[in-house]
């Protein structure tokens, strides 16, 4: 995917922040991944950060049926109050999901020597390593993660030499039908904000927001001796227009609420997670929050989960959209965005307020 590869060419990261503990020779959680310390607790703080707990809240993230009559205002409404929710009926065969979780698990269990022939070059896109957002953080995280932007075949060579092809055709497979729901999906959110393919004073600046590609992140977080002191993943939000999350039947992921704290947001049977990232905050001119997530480990259940980014090429000039009065933002190109998150985190956002 151009926009993201590009961006990560200009800004390479040291080898420190791609490769991940040898999680099979370490029975206590070490200093480098105790989340405990001054610095990491006052950031952690205006979170809530360690408290695993979270509070119990009376509604929980929607689930939404693909095939309701009123799916335009069930999406609409759930962007609005969450910038989250579930979805079924989704289209997406359950063998094609299960397959690509076992995948996951498959390269996950191999040993760490191995998983480190398709370690992720400083400069790139591609392979096995730590999470992105890593170097903002003086502690590291208790994740492992493959990332799948175009093709894999090198680094899947690398893993399974002489047995790559069933793992490709899997996780391209995968990517195809993700494609095609996130569009689908995208076409509801658009409909509910009242634009149209058609409608002209949208096309010149959004009109390649219909030429959207993707990116997949396997993450992989192993059983944790100590989770209530570790992250599995550190609160951020996603930078593109959305995700579509499969997670194992592991639970996890939280999302933050404002006034409420973490909020946990538990497994579906058969659902897919879809989240709005910063692009459609961006584009919905601050009517949908770009949410903030977190993924906490587990003692005894090892975690997988499978995140679609979805986003407009990289020289897409993405703002509030025409229609919307008063613009929050400035416009800038989707590269430009990418750049400013990949220096900035979750200030990016501030920078491009009015
Ligand atoms: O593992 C999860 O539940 C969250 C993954 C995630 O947030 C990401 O890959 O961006
Ligand atoms: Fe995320």
């Amino acid at each position: 995917m151009a926009t993201l590869s590009e961006a990560y060419r200009d800004n390479p990261i040291d080898l420190q922040h791609i490769i991940p503990l040898d999680f099979d020779s370490v029975h206590e959680l070490p200093d480098s991944h105790t989340w405990s310390d001054h610095v990491n607790n006052l950031y952690l703080e205006k979170y809530t950060y360690l408290k695993h707990t979270p509070m119990d809240e009376e509604s929980s993230v929607p689930i939404i049926d693909l095939s309701a009559p009123n799916v335009v205002e069930l999406v609409g409404n759930a962007c609005e109050t969450w910038g989250m929710f579930h979805v079924v009926n989704h289209g997406v065969s359950s063998i094609l999901v299960d397959d690509v979780e076992s995948h996951a698990q498959q390269l996950f269990s191999l040993p760490t020597q191995h998983k480190l022939k398709a370690l992720r070059a400083p400069d790139g896109a591609t392979g096995y390593g730590v999470a992105r957002i890593s170097p903002f953080f003086s502690k590291l995280m208790w994740h492992e993660g493959f990332t799948i932007m175009g093709s894999i075949v090198e680094h899947a060579k690398e893993l399974w030499p002489h047995d790559y092809e069933d793992f490709c055709n899997v996780m391209d497979n995968y990517q195809k039908k993700m494609k095609s729901l996130a569009y689908q999906i995208m076409l509801l959110i658009l409909k509910f904000l009242d634009i149209t393919k058609e409608g002209e004073e949208e096309m010149i600046s959004t009109s390649s927001i219909y030429e959207c590609e993707g990116a997949l992140q396997l993450n992989s977080y192993p059983c944790c001796p100590d989770p209530n002191r570790a992250i599995g993943l550190a609160p951020h939000t996603d930078s593109l227009l959305l995700t579509i999350l499969h997670q194992s039947e592991t639970k996890g992921l939280q999302i933050h609420r404002n006034g409420v704290g973490w909020v946990a947001v538990p497994p579906v049977s058969g659902a897919l997670v879809v989240n709005i990232g910063d692009l459609f905050h961006i584009l919905s001119n601050g009517r949908f929050p770009t949410v903030y997530h977190r993924a906490v480990p587990n003692q005894d259940a090892h975690r997988i989960s499978v995140a679609y980014f979805y986003g407009p090429p990289a020289d897409t000039i993405v703002g509030p959209l025409n229609k919307l009065p008063c613009p929050r933002y400035r416009s800038l190109t989707v590269k430009e965005y990418i750049s400013l998150k990949n220096k900035h985190l979750e200030n990016a956002l501030s920078l491009i307020k009015f």
